[in-house]
């Protein structure tokens, strides 16, 4: 594991941007896993500026994010598809043909599930993965349960995830219950894994999750099996790591 603690948001946004900017300038045709959340926010920011000023381009890149609530209409302020574009794929040339989510507004999201994990397959590896964190180790939305399961699935979020993420509803009875998860089999799978944690009230988890044991209870503790892991966190998320 490759852990890296920075003492500003700037330079962690600038430090993941890079990473990811600098994979597609060496392999354009990189598969990307992407992820949403606050976390991301500003690596995303960092990634247009760099588009912008013309050092990177994704126009033969492809991507795939790991989650989507059920039942949000795309257009929907919080549905990842429209996170996604209003934070990167707006503003890149990634072509949308090439930027995958999985459709939680499918009428048969176990066959969604399906075809994402055949998308999945067609593009090969993911070259690189980028992950937030849950409070309770979820990763993706991979909640912490006695088995975890490998492919893409439908999920009930627990009832912290939602609370968690009420933040960017009008009230709690608006976050969506379900959402279609990439599984933590496909996750592992990527060559590289970009773990990336902010905040003190995340510095316990991200304790757990790096140094506790592995198991399910900590979805992100399957983590620490990955041969290229690499964590980027704020010094506070990092405060519990010796
Ligand atoms: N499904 C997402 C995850 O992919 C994200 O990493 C995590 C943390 O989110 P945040 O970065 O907003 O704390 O929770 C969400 O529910």
């Amino acid at each position: 594991m490759n852990l890296l603690t920075f003492d500003s948001h700037e330079k962690l946004h600038e430090s993941g941007a890079s990473i990811i900017t600098g994979l597609v300038q060496t392999n354009p045709r990189a598969v990307l896993g992407l992820a949403t959340g606050g976390t991301p926010v500003g690596i995303y920011e960092e990634i247009v500026k760099s588009y912008q000023r013309g050092v990177v381009r994704f126009n033969q890149a492809t991507s795939f994010n790991l989650d989507e609530y059920v039942g949000l209409p795309e257009e929907h302020a919080e549905s990842y598809r429209n996170y996604m574009n209003t934070h990167l794929f707006n503003h890149i040339d990634l072509p949308r043909s090439q930027a995958h989510i999985p459709d939680g507004n499918s009428a048969d999201p176990v066959e969604e599930c399906k075809r994402y994990d055949e998308l999945l397959l067609t593009a090969g590896q993911i070259d690189l993965q980028l992950l937030g964190l849950g409070h309770n180790g979820h990763i993706g939305f991979n909640e912490p349960d006695h088995a975890l399961i490998s492919g893409t699935h439908v999920v009930e979020l627990r009832e912290e995830t939602r609370k968690a993420n009420a933040r960017f509803f009008d009230s709690m009875d608006q976050v969506p219950t379900h959402a279609l998860t990439m599984g933590v089999g496909t996750i592992l799978k990527a060559k590289m894994i970009l773990l990336v944690v902010k905040g003190a009230d995340k510095a316990e988890i991200v304790h757990r999750a790096l140094t506790g044991p592995i198991t399910t209870d900590c979805p992100a503790s399957l983590l620490q099996t990955h041969p290229h892991l690499v964590v980027l966190l704020d010094s506070e998320a990092g405060r519990l790591l010796a």
